[in-house]
């Protein structure tokens, strides 16, 4: 076994289906002929607060009692700014951050670069360095920005500084993000969740502005 290849044992050798040779070697950074597009017109102000694109999502729902309750900002362009306090709920660590919430504070954050595009898309593959450990009561800062984009694919990278917006970088990541339909999730969520979600107006208004046909 290639100890440097990170598909498990189960899915390697000549057999393992394409679909998983495909994602195993696909990088997260864009191809040649990647673009980088204009914002949408519909995208938030530079400078506007986003808002969350779910109350209970764990990453940015205000309404979820242990989320991370993330903050995000539009940048000028294809880029956001967040803002996640590591709560003492969030320790691995004694008195340091749990990695996993590090990163989904990362993936959250490139996630929302789904304003900027006005379109739905979930992250499909993401990849991370940690590079210092983060004390709990420390305010993650994160910048996150689209590198590219090819077809349904948003190619998308992140760093997250403590100690102040351009204090040392503690975590970098890499996402590639791919385009879905709203079908997305009233296909594959649960029923009752999808149910409510489509009652609320609010939330239904906030689902239609990624609405799109990749
Ligand atoms: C009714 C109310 C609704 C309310 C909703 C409000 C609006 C919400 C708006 C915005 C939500 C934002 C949410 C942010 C939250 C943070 C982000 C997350 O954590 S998201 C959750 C974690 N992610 C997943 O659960 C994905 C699970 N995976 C999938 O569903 C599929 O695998 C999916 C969609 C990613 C791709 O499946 P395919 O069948 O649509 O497309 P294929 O053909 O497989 O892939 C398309 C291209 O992408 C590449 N690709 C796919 N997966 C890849 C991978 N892992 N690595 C590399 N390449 C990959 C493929 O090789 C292909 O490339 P080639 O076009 O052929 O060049």
């Amino acid at each position: 076994m290639n100890r440097s290849d990170p598909t498990p044992p189960a899915a390697q050798g000549p057999d393992r289906p394409a679909a998983v040779r495909a994602v195993a070697l696909a990088p997260t950074t864009p191809p040649a002929d990647a673009v980088l597009p204009p914002r949408a017109p519909e995208a938030p102000a530079p400078g506007a607060l986003l808002g969350s694109h779910y109350d209970h999502c764990f990453g940015c729902g205000p309404q979820h009692p242990q989320g991370l309750r993330l903050t995000v900002v539009a940048g000028e362009g294809l880029d956001v700014t967040a803002e996640f306090t590591v709560r003492p709920g969030h320790q691995g660590g004694p008195g340091l951050a749990h990695g996993g919430l590090l990163v989904t504070a990362m993936d959250e954050t490139l996630g929302s670069l789904n304003w900027l595009l006005h379109s739905a898309a979930v992250t499909g593959r993401l990849e991370t360095d940690f590079v210092r450990p983060v004390p709990v009561d420390s305010v993650l800062h994160i910048h996150a920005w689209i590198t590219g984009v090819h077809g349904r694919k948003i190619y998308s990278a992140a760093e997250g500084r403590i100690g102040g917006p351009d204090g040392p970088v503690a975590i970098r990541a890499q996402g590639l993000f791919v385009q879905v339909k709203l079908e997305h999730f009233t296909t594959h969520g649960r029923p009752e969740d999808i149910k409510k979600a489509l009652d609320d107006p609010d939330q239904f208004k906030r689902a239609r502005a990624f609405e799109v046909n990749p």
